[in-house]
């Protein structure tokens, strides 16, 4: 669990702690068009999800529900080549409000990992439950982005945006876009397209779209790796104050040690193939400023290169 130090600094939870709101375009995206526009259709989004905070919150005192629970889930893919095991076991939980970075070699399984959580797949063996529902597919309350942004190129900034929120009157949604845009310092290119943006614009406007809903749980696959060392500094400090604002439980995966212990208020290792969880370690650091100039993060962040190093050795 986070230590006093880690749980003081972090956020609220906000907008983004209803279970049941809206249909989220990345989760549907990937499980395809004809069940985005089912689920849009059908879409129950709470208008009390328009409410986008803008103030971080601290909520140290609050005993926080758990977010998101693994027990006993492992996963194995049936491929010509015969059976991959590429997890688990894993049990694990995680409360609200948690930004949980994970890192592991290569190949060890932590796409499988967030596309279980998801609910794209179902695991081979194990429950997962999150916010105390059984995960059988995927679902608003669990949004997705994705390390390439998936943007829908022909809708605009805004319409991507707003896309999964067809459900709620006009009004609603507009406001809801629009302080979703003002989050992610989008709001001077509501109407461009995703080709006329850069690179971390664009992530930052698959972030809002994932928003949108107010997803419970924002599952997050190496969004920043195809951005250069420059935005993806910034992205990562962007992540970290829309984090503190919108309070959203956040599942991170990386492949950099570094972003690992910058963002988390946890950080996990998996060990090599079939992954497992071999370090789980609530970050001591002040969750303020600049925690890369303190001491700690030098020490955490070696302690995390020696096991992920020894599980990329050690891996099946
Ligand atoms: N659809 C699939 N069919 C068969 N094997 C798969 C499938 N998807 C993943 N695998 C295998 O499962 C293992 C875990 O894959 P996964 O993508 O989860 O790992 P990862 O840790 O995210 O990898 P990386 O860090 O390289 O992105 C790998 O050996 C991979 O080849």
């Amino acid at each position: 669990m986070p230590s006093p130090e880690a749980e003081t600094a972090r956020a609220g939870t906000g907008p983004g702690t209803s279970a049941d709101a809206g249909t989220g375009p990345e989760t549907s995206a990937d499980a395809g068009t004809e069940t985005t526009d089912a689920g849009v259709e059908a879409a129950n989004v709470r208008t009390e999800t328009t409410d986008v905070r803008t103030e971080a919150t601290d909520v140290r005192a609050a005993p926080r529900d758990t977010a998101l629970a693994l027990a006993g889930v492992s996963h194995s893919y049936q491929g010509r080549a015969g059976t991959v095991d590429a997890l688990g076991p894993i049990d694990l939980e995680i409360a609200a409000g948690e930004f949980v970075t994970v890192v592991g070699p290569s190949g060890c399984g932590k796409s499988t990992l967030l596309r279980l959580v998801a609910g794209f797949t179902a695991p081979s063996a194990g429950t997962i439950t999150a916010s105390g529902e059984p995960v059988s597919g995927p679902d608003p309350a669990r949004g997705y982005v994705f390390q390439q942004h998936r943007l829908f190129p022909w809708l605009s900034v805004e319409g991507n945006v707003g896309f999964g929120l067809r459900g709620l009157p006009r009004a609603a949604r507009r406001e809801r876009v629009a302080g979703l845009l003002e989050l992610t310092g989008l709001t001077d290119v509501a109407r461009a397209r995703p080709y006329e943006l850069s690179g971390g614009m664009q992530q930052r406007a698959a972030i809002a779209r994932a928003l949108a809903p107010g997803p419970a749980l924002l599952l997050m696959d190496e969004p920043f790796a195809a951005l250069d060392a420059f935005t993806r500094e910034r992205m990562q400090e962007e992540v970290r104050e829309l984090w503190r604002r919108a309070g959203t439980t956040v599942v991170f995966i990386t492949h950099s040690v570094d972003e690992a212990v910058y963002l988390g208020t946890r950080v996990l290792a998996l060990s090599g193939r079939p992954g497992r969880v071999v370090l789980d370690r609530a970050s001591d650091l002040p969750y303020g400023d600049h925690p890369r100039t303190d001491p700690r993060f030098a020490g955490l962040r070696e302690e995390l290169t020696e096991v992920v190093r020894e599980a990329a050795s050690s891996g099946g």
